[in-house]
């Protein structure tokens, strides 16, 4: 629900409106009551005023026409005339003559009355005298500047009246409910509920007001509250949010290194941790690619261990582990490069492969590795080539001389040049030719 000031007017002013209509009706009905009576005291009095005119005048008039005297007769009717809502006076003589003194035409707002002369000697009637006058009337009263004057007391009253209320009314509620709309837009239930403590001073004498603090502290201190607990469940949520995301980070981590070990278990052969066939394969192509699109050279060499069926008959299966592992050490500790490649292609065979290297140089360094091999003097017991352990090696090499055409090419050339060194007495390098 959305709030618009500008759709609906402030309580001050349909109150002041309010209290205006409402001071307007008693202003018209007090001023009306009050018209009515000036009306009806004014009819009075002319009344009053109208009955004494034959008191007063008849008779000094009739003496006055009786004597002849027409200015004393004009003298009387212009008095008569300066009396109060007399405007005019015609005096008709039986003798035919006339006297007239101020207005004589009758209009809507006059009212008329007549009076006789006393008789003469002879005992007639010497005339008669028509008094015009005002009419008592509400209409003739509004007239008047007088009756103006009262209405505008009236209202003038009343507007002061319907000023003095809106202010009390403003004092006493509508500014508590200004400030307090103010405090709203800036309500942070965070803050303890003492914010709405003017209330209680400024409005101390309201109930209402007092009432409309109370509820407030209440929704106030109820919206702490739960913003406490909602603030200590997003703290637990949060603490739970970051246990459970240590969790994961370890569970990438272990998965991370369990895939490198998988990655790297699945390339090394298990005893020797040399190479396996597969990474052989993989490096063996990667190589003989290389040295074909480089012209550069690749040596070969597969090397068997002699005899090593009865050595494990001897000795014992573990016993020629142990020596698998130990020849697998020597090739690891002499072909140490980063391009140079070690590894361990099945059974009792192992295979260099050696970039950069041209065949006499590899035929060189292996020689002295067969060497030193036999040089350890490992006691083999059964073998029909020799008292210690040897090994017999088959060497190929890529090469301007040799452009092998496939790495398996090259791959058949050191075996056949390995099956060459056993037929020819094993513990010996044979070149592939
Ligand atoms: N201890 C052990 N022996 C193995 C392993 N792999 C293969 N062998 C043995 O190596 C022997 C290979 O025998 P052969 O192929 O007859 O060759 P050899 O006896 O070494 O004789 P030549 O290779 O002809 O000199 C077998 O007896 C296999 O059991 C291994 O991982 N550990």
């Amino acid at each position: 629900m959305s709030y618009s000031p500008a759709a609906s007017a402030s309580a001050r002013s349909r109150t002041s409106l309010i209290l205006a209509g409402v001071g307007l009706i008693v202003a018209l009905l007090s001023g009306g009551l009050q018209l009515q009576q000036e009306t009806a005291r004014h009819a009075e009095q002319l009344a009053h005023e109208l009955r004494t005119l034959p008191l007063l005048y008849a008779e000094p008039l009739a003496k006055s026409l009786a004597s002849a005297q027409p200015e004393l007769t004009d003298l009387l009717l212009r008095s008569m005339l300066a009396r109060q809502g007399v405007h005019g006076v015609e005096l008709q003589v039986h003798d035919g003559r006339r006297f007239v003194a101020g207005s004589t035409t009758h209009d809507e707002g006059s009212a008329h009355s007549e009076f006789n002369l006393p008789q003469s000697g002879q005992g007639e009637m010497m005339g008669s005298v028509k008094v015009l006058s005002e009419a008592a009337s509400l209409r003739h009263t509004l007239s008047q500047e007088a009756a103006w004057a009262m209405l505008m007391q009236h209202l003038l009253l009343v507007l002061v009246l319907v000023a003095a209320a809106v202010v009390v009314v403003d004092r006493m509620l509508l500014r508590h409910l200004r400030r307090l709309s103010a405090d709203a837009q800036s309500f942070d239930p965070t803050q303890p509920p003492s914010q709405f403590a003017w209330l209680d001073e400024q409005g101390g004498r309201s109930a209402e007001l007092q009432e409309l603090n109370h509820a407030i502290a209440h929704v106030h201190s109820s919206m702490g509250e739960q913003l406490k607990r909602e603030h200590k469940q997003a703290q637990a949520l949060r603490a739970e949010i970051e246990r459970q995301s240590q969790a994961l980070r370890a569970a990438e981590q272990a998965l991370e290194s369990k895939k490198r070990e998988l990655s790297l278990l699945s390339r090394t052969d298990v005893l020797t941790g040399l190479a396996n066939r597969r990474e052989f394969d993989d490096a063996l192509r990667r190589e003989f690619k290389r040295a074909q699109r480089q012209h550069s050279l690749l040596a070969l060499a597969v090397l068997d261990l002699d005899h090593l069926k009865p050595y494990n008959e001897l000795h014992g299966h573990a016993a020629g582990d142990e020596l698998l592992q130990r020849f697998a050490r020597l090739l690891a500790e002499r072909f140490k490069r980063d391009t140079d490649l070690v590894a361990r292609l099945g059974g009792e065979e192992f295979a260099c492969l050696l970039p950069g290297f041209d065949t006499a140089s590899a035929q060189s360094l292996l020689e002295q590795l067969r060497e030193d091999w036999r040089g350890l003097a490992l006691p083999h017991g059964a073998s029909p080539v020799d008292q210690m352990v040897t090994v017999s090696i088959g060497l190929a090499g890529y090469g301007a001389q040799h452009p092998y055409l496939s790495p398996q090419g090259l791959l058949q050339a050191a075996d056949e040049a390995l099956y060459i060194a056993k037929h020819a007495g094993r513990d010996r390098l044979s070149l592939a030719a």
